[in-house]
């Protein structure tokens, strides 16, 4: 995926580094630590490629900086990308420990001497964690607000990378293509273990204007007390394979069969979610984990696109953006919060998704490293 900076944005860890890389070519490190998961964006210099390459770097490979003055230093680097789960932190801090990540060096010698050492951080365990990463690491965490990271990481990612934002409708991924001039106002979800809701006008400026509690750590949550899945993967297969009808209370459940045009609710849309356990002389073992599963699926998606449409409604906005790893890139899910706002909106407003949709508040901490101006990153 190609972004401004030379290369790709790379999501898995496995392509990072050659063994032989050594530690002085990563040059900025930022964690997003969330209710469930750890996510790590940090940056290396790609020395090797560079010295390949000396004498036909093209303007193309690489991104310009501006720093306050005329000249423009130009970054060449990849950005790495890397998830834990919180309650596995110790896995994360020996990752960044065995990379040695935390001992940062100067990017092309620019960085200040105030960036040494310093992780840029972001979400509650910032708060929490703060002493286990002294302690562990011997890093100060520099505490970056959360909703200023998701926000600075959705706008740079919007105007940075292409494609970045896609619609999902009939099972396909449409790319959208990002006018820079148009971007604003958006409405920004983010569902992590909540969801927060961001009016996003401009670079900085933002309002939180909802959430809910009801996000991805209640399908994660739920779902594991319910299905006895070990994993959130597992849980999102076994949810392929399901039937919500077996569990849900449709609109014909009760009406006989029928529609009902008045209320414009067809027969099959849902009445009430897990409605059916309720009459049925059933106990939990008699349903089926892929059923309650589906189902648990389609009542947290839905709920979210409707809550998140009608906010865009207050505000009169249209374009509604998702990210958060609860979506996981998941086709039922991306398909259950489109359809949802879709259809509360009449057709009026749109739902896109991000591709680094859980990597936003790592990427926006990423980018407030003073040294970098990725804020003020613009593409040759
Ligand atoms: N491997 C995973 N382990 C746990 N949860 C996952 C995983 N992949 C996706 N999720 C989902 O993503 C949610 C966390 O999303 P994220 O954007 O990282 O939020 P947070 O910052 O709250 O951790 C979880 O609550 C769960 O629904
Ligand atoms: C408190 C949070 C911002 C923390 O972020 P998270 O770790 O869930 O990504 C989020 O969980 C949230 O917005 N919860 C919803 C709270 C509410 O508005 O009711």
């Amino acid at each position: 995926m190609e972004c401004g900076m030379r290369g790709q944005l790379e999501e898995r860890e496995s392509k990072i580094m050659s063994p032989n890389q050594s530690t002085a070519e990563v040059s900025h490190l930022a964690v997003d630590i969330g209710g469930s998961l750890i996510k790590v964006v940090y940056s290396s210099s790609n020395n090797n490629n560079e010295a390949d390459d000396k004498g036909k770097k093209s303007s193309n490979d690489c991104v310009g900086i501006p720093n306050g003055s005329s000249d423009y230093p130009v970054l060449c680097g990849r950005l790495h990308f890397a998830k834990f789960e919180t309650s596995k932190i110790n896995d994360c801090l020996e990752f960044i420990s065995s990379k040695q990540l935390h001992q940062c060096a100067d990017w092309h010698h620019e960085a200040s001497s105030h960036d040494k050492n310093i992780i840029k951080a972001t979400g509650g365990g910032a708060y929490k964690f703060a002493d286990l990463f002294k302690e562990k690491l011997g890093v100060s965490l520099d505490k970056v607000d959360e909703m200023d990271c998701l926000v600075a990481g959705s706008n740079f990612l919007l105007k940075t990378v292409h494609p970045e934002a896609f619609t999902y409708i009939d099972g396909r991924e449409e790319y959208v293509q990002i006018d820079h001039n148009d971007l604003y106002p958006y409405l920004l979800v983010n569902i992590g273990s909540g969801v927060s809701m961001i009016k996003v006008d401009g670079d900085g400026k933002f309002e939180r204007v909802s959430g809910t509690s009801v996000g991805g750590g209640t399908f994660w949550g739920l779902g594991k007390l319910l299905t006895k899945c070990k994993s959130f993967d597992e849980l999102l297969e076994l949810s392929q394979k399901g039937n919500n009808r077996v569990i849900d209370m449709l609109v014909g459940d009760i009406y006989g069969g029928v529609d009902c045009p008045k209320i414009g609710l067809s027969s099959t849309a849902i009445a009430s979610s897990f409605g059916k356990a309720i009459s049925e002389n059933k106990e939990l073992e008699d349903y089926r984990p892929e059923d309650i599963s589906r189902s648990l699926l389609r009542l947290i998606s839905n709920n979210i696109g409707q809550i998140s449409y009608l906010n865009a409604l207050r505000f009169g906005l249209n374009r509604i953006f998702f990210g958060g790893f609860f979506i996981r890139g998941h086709a039922y899910t991306m398909d259950t919060i489109s359809v949802a706002v879709h259809f509360w909106s009449k057709g009026e407003a749109k739902a896109m998704f991000l591709r680094h949709e859980g990597f936003l508040g790592a990427l926006g901490a990423f980018t407030s490293f003073e040294s970098h101006g990725l804020n003020d990153i613009t593409t040759h």
